[in-house]
């Protein structure tokens, strides 16, 4: 198992934990990591990354100035990419992207918040990788692969983040000068939110609503140089800085940028999918029309993962931390219980073990749904967008949503100590809880999945084929329901007829509207909480379904004990979902009250059958301390004195007395001021 650096005794508590433990935790770890050979691969790049100590901070990075602070993030993120630059250039293709799952991870030993190159590698990269022609890749991925220049992405304007198609930039078309002018007409225009681009990058993605021959073809994607190459001075015609001061990004440097018809050649235009000729000619794609969206699908996709692993540091830390801490006297002459103990802290903790890892697999899973889209894409064939589109939007916005939530679970689970920012947790938190808004907002990406279902229940209603996650509706019309039988399988088809049920009803009640006169655009506004619903029941029957596959299939040949906890894990997942459910399991499906009270002292017989892997099961995740900064978390348990060595770096702890005692206080104690 991986150390910190600073070695310490293992505390007492998760000594006892360890051996109580009855799996193979590195079984378990090979699990998560998708197979011997990757775990293998993982800590190899960990151990080129970080066991020079690179990362480290000469001073707290919580104690420097919002200036300090992003100066040194970029001092470590050149550091960070000279130490990992040979596994880089070995990224050539999207097919070789889970080389960036790891480059990621290991990232974090370096930035407690973020790094302002995120976007470079999360999003300019993969744009040029997605909406570039093999010449315009040619061209530009050596530069980009090898850090020669810095790049973002910048779509969000002042006005319009949701609404693309009322982004206000302009890119019009001179056929004299074969060039491009990219100009900001209003000041909703102002490109807004781009990570990097207040100061760290020379290029961007611009998205901007393409004229050529007088007429809009809607937003295309444009590669703009913004900033000098030698100087970093922004060019002429360029308005560009940072946003201020965020809840969370804060090295991240998130910029704005205007245009004032500021000219680009005709080749930075983005043209594997739409053209324009030299003669201003538009060239149409001859296929999807929402290809140009791309990106957005891709880093929605890589969010499931992303967040799946920070619910992993967030639950790794409060486990560990409430195996080492004790609270109150629940019997008379008996010793204070682990709070690991109580039924509260198991509900609330062994809920996140199981939903790491069921968005880590649900995730793997979707990876592999959309690498098979883009093949079928490079065929021409984009007949399954629509379903990657619909699945990738719900699974972004319900695993950040519950991932959210679950890491604020993990901070009150740590009580008082959890509020400090040297638990991690504050800092976790305020990252996942932006991957709520950003690459489409919650709301907004379920009611994209509420549309294909709605579509899909119309298609089951009428006989036609459906697609193979909404199968469930075809049951569904045809008026077969299963009878409720507790068992895991019986919760996965109750969710299926949940969801079912609740698109059914949106169908009637846009159609009620509608024959009351509504317009469609009416009648679905007023089923939107109602759609939402649907979507998020639909996406929680796809992970529960999928959790329980693609746990039967990779643990098929584990050892025993590594099957049972990983199953009980599982069935924990599914009787949390249930029993938050009742109200819709009750109208939809054939459960009874008798049958709640029996779901409700089944999970309660969970947790106990899970509590004492429960440090095992987080010691699986295999992470590593540099990579979790947590004084409650870490690998040795040394809670209390890590807890005191932070308060001793505080800088209000580097002086006896503080000048204030002289200037105010003593002052005004003594009637002076
Ligand atoms: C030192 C280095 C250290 C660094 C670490 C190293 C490793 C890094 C590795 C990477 C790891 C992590 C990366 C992840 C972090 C990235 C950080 C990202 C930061 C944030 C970036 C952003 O936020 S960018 C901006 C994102 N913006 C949005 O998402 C906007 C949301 N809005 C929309 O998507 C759309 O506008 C809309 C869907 C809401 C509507 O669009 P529109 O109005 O145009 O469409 P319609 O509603 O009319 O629909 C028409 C039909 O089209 C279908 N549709 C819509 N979208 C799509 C799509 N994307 N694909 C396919 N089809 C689509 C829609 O459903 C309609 O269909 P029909 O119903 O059939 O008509
Ligand atoms: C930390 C961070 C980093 C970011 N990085 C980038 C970046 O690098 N590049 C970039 O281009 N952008 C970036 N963004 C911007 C981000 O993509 C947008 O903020 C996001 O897409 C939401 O758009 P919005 O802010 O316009 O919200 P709005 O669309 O204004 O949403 C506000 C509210 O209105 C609701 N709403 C809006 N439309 C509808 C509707 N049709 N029906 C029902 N409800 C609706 C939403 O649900 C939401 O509750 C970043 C944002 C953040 C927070």
């Amino acid at each position: 198992m991986s150390q910190n650096k600073t070695i310490m005794e293992v505390n007492q508590e998760l000594v006892k934990e360890r051996a109580k433990c009855n799996f193979n935790v590195l079984e378990v770890t090979h699990i998560l990591d998708g197979g011997e050979k990757n775990t293998l691969h993982r800590k190899k790049i960990e151990s080129i990354a970080l066991d020079e100590g690179a990362y480290k901070d000469p001073i707290p990075e919580e104690y420097l100035s919002p200036k300090e602070k992003y100066e040194n993030a970029v001092r470590k993120s050149c550091l960070f990419c000279k130490i990992v630059k040979n596994a880089l250039t070995e990224f050539t293709g999207l097919e070789h992207f889970s080389n960036f799952f790891v480059l990621r991870r290991t990232a974090d030993a370096f930035f407690k918040e973020i790094s302002p190159f995120l976007l470079h590698l999360g999003m300019f990269l993969p744009t040029i990788l997605g909406q570039c022609t093999t010449e315009q890749q040619a061209y530009w991925l050596p530069r980009v692969l090898d850090i020669q220049i810095i790049g973002t992405y910048a779509q969000t304007e002042l006005g319009h983040g949701t609404f693309i198609r009322g982004l206000e930039t302009t890119a019009t078309y001179d056929p004299e000068t074969e060039e491009f002018v990219l100009h900001s007409p209003t000041l909703t225009s102002y490109k807004w939110w781009a990570g990097g681009l207040g100061k760290t990058v020379n290029y961007c993605i611009v998205v901007a609503q393409l004229y050529t021959k007088g007429v809009c073809h809607g937003t295309h994607l444009f590669i703009v140089q913004i900033r000098d190459e030698e100087t970093h001075m922004p060019l002429p015609g360029i308005k560009v800085g940072e946003i201020g001061a965020k809840m969370g990004f804060n090295t991240a440097d998130n910029g704005y940028l205007a245009f004032d018809h500021y000219r680009i050649p005709r080749q930075n235009m983005m043209m594997k999918n739409a053209q324009v000729l030299k003669d201003g000619t538009y060239v149409k794609p001859d296929s999807h029309g929402k290809l140009t969206y791309g990106t957005m699908v891709l880093v929605r996709v890589i969010l499931v993962n992303e967040v799946a692993f920070n619910l992993a540091k967030a639950c790794t830390i409060a486990t560990r931390y409430s195996a080492v801490r004790r609270q109150s006297q629940p019997k008379p002459n008996e010793p204070e219980p682990q709070i690991l103990d109580y039924t509260t802290q198991q509900h609330k903790l062994f809920i996140c073990i199981a939903t790491a890892h069921a968005l880590q697999l649900a995730s793997a899973w979707l990876w592999k749904t959309f690498n098979a889209v883009m093949s079928d894409m490079k065929k021409g064939n984009t007949d399954s967008l629509p379903e990657l589109h619909a699945l990738s939007s719900c699974l972004k916005a319900l695993s950040t949503s519950d991932v959210t939530s679950l890491i604020e679970q993990c901070r009150y689970s740590c009580g008082g100590h959890g509020y400090m920012l040297c638990s991690g947790l504050p800092n976790i938190y305020s990252f996942v809880t932006a991957t709520r808004t950003y690459e489409g907002d919650y709301t907004i990406l379920l009611l994209q999945t509420a549309r294909f279902l709605v579509k899909a229940y119309e298609q089951a209603e009428a006989g036609t084929p459906v697609t193979p996650t909404v199968l469930y509706l075809i049951e569904f019309v045809s008026g077969k329901r299963t009878p409720w039988d507790g068992s895991p399988e019986g919760i996965i088809k109750s969710f299926q007829e949940i969801a079912a049920g609740n698109i059914s009803s949106c169908v009637k009640s846009i159609r009620n509207r509608m024959s009351s006169g509504l317009s469609f655009e009416d009648a679905w506004e007023l089923t939107t909480i109602q759609l939402v619903g649907a979507a998020e029941a639909h996406c929680r029957a796809v992970i529960s379904d999928t959790y329980k596959k693609e746990i039967a299939r990779i643990t098929a040949s584990s050892s025993t004990n590594v099957k049972i906890v990983m199953e009980q894990l599982v069935n924990l997942y599914l009787h949390y979902w249930a029993l938050n459910r009742t109200g819709d399991l009750l109208r939809y499906s054939s459960i009874s009250g008798e049958d709640v009270a029996n779901l409700q002292m089944k999970y309660e017989e969970l947790l106990t059958l899970i509590r004492p892997n429960a440090v095992g099961l987080v010691d699986a995740f295999d992470l590593r301390d540099e990579i979790l900064h947590s004084a409650l978390g870490s690998y040795d348990g040394q809670v209390y004195k890590r807890l005191f060595a932070e308060a001793l770096k505080s800088p209000l702890n580097q002086e006896p007395v503080n000048e204030t005692f002289h200037k105010y206080l003593k002052p005004t104690m003594q009637g002076k001021l």
